[in-house]
């Protein structure tokens, strides 16, 4: 189990080791397009688990859609601080 904060933290260090395997890896040499378009593909998912599926399976939604925007704003550069700034 991990915060949303140490997942970040973990994005972070991929990014910078840069280690064979890594799905983050992958999703970040695709490039902001692609990251976008996974970030609007598990939004969906997400509404559909919330109107259609259970708890368990939303939440699981949930979660990857939080992993989807973090890569996002690894992709462009952001920090935690940037977002967090605007809440
Ligand atoms: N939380 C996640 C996470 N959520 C989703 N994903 C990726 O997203 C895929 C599922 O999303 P998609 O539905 O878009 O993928 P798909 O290929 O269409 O597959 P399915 O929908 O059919 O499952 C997974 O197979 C992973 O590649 C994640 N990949 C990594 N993490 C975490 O990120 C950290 C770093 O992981 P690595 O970069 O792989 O080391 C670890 O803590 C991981 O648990």
């Amino acid at each position: 189990m991990k915060t949303f904060d140490e997942l970040f933290a973990e994005l972070t260090d991929r990014a910078r080791t840069r280690p064979a395997g890594s799905a983050t890896v992958e999703a970040l040499a695709a490039g902001v397009h692609a990251q976008g378009k996974k970030v609007l593909e598990e939004a969906g998912e997400v509404w559909i688990a919330a109107e259609h599926e259970s708890d368990d399976r939303l939440a699981e939604e949930v979660s990857q859609l939080l992993y989807r925007v973090q890569v996002l704003m690894l992709g462009r550069g952001l920090t935690l601080e940037d977002v967090y700034k605007h809440l």
